[in-house]
């Protein structure tokens, strides 16, 4: 029986315009008024998730900045299993190396994060993983913006946290995301799926893919699963 929905926002929740899916709205509210728990899980910050949940109309449960982050509901404390400092470090070395060859690079709102750091696609993540490769920090390229983490925090991570706290097991969660920060979050979870525009290693960690893409790849998902929502 499935008693939870942890899905990603951009690619998932999204259109091929990168605006928000309305019908994937539309089939979380169903959800939520159905008592699924719903939580986003983003490497997005907790200003930006905030928002959306209000307006969705979630509890505000949410997994930010790839698991750096987490909060079960609105009312709940912040949990920061992400070490910043660390990824500072990782990220002037990042930032010397390629100021070496007049490449700049550009920050995603550092005034708004607490556990990682995260910047513009403008440089190869491959060569960037290089540069910090004795460093205990990942790189993450989400196909949005390139992320700085500690190593061993994903959004998986925080899905097994946050399972604890929101008093289900993992097992009893359906995961959806598209790329390769949801990967371990998708595995984790009892169903994990992808959505028709996911990339090539998270087709090959899904229990199942959409045909269909983006917003509407996470309404077929939902449809499919529908019947294991609500057994109880
Ligand atoms: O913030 C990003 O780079 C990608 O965000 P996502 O995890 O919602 O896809
Ligand atoms: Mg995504």
């Amino acid at each position: 029986m499935l008693k939870a929905v942890v899905t990603d926002l951009d690619g998932t929740l999204t259109d091929e315009r990168r605006r928000i899916s309305t019908v994937a709205i539309e089939t979380i509210r169903d959800l939520v008024d159905a008592g699924v728990l719903v939580v986003l899980a983003s490497g997005n910050t907790v200003c930006s998730l905030d928002i959306l949940c209000k307006m969705i109309g979630t509890d505000g449960t949410i997994i930010c900045e790839n698991g750096g982050v987490y909060r079960f509901r609105f009312d709940g404390q912040i949990q920061i299993p992400g070490r910043q400092p660390i990824c500072w470090d990782a990220y002037h070395r990042i930032e010397e190396h390629f100021a070496a060859k007049g490449e700049r690079l550009t920050l995603y709102s550092p005034e708004n994060r607490f556990a990682d750091v995260a910047f513009a696609r403008s440089v190869d993540p491959a060569e960037t993983a290089e540069v910090i490769s004795d460093m205990p920090v990942r790189v993450i390229d989400t196909g949005f913006a390139i992320h700085l983490q500690y190593e061993g925090v994903s959004k998986g991570t925080a899905l097994s946290d946050l399972a604890a706290l929101m008093g289900v097991s993992t097992d009893e969660i359906l995961a959806v995301g598209d790329s390769g920060n949801d990967t371990e979050m998708i595995r984790r979870a009892g169903i994990g799926a992808a959505v028709g525009n996911a990339t090539e290693e998270m087709r090959d960690a899904a229990d199942y893919v959409s045909e269909k893409k983006y917003g509407n790849g996470f309404v077929e998902i939902i449809q499919k699963y529908q019947p294991y929502f609500f057994e109880r």
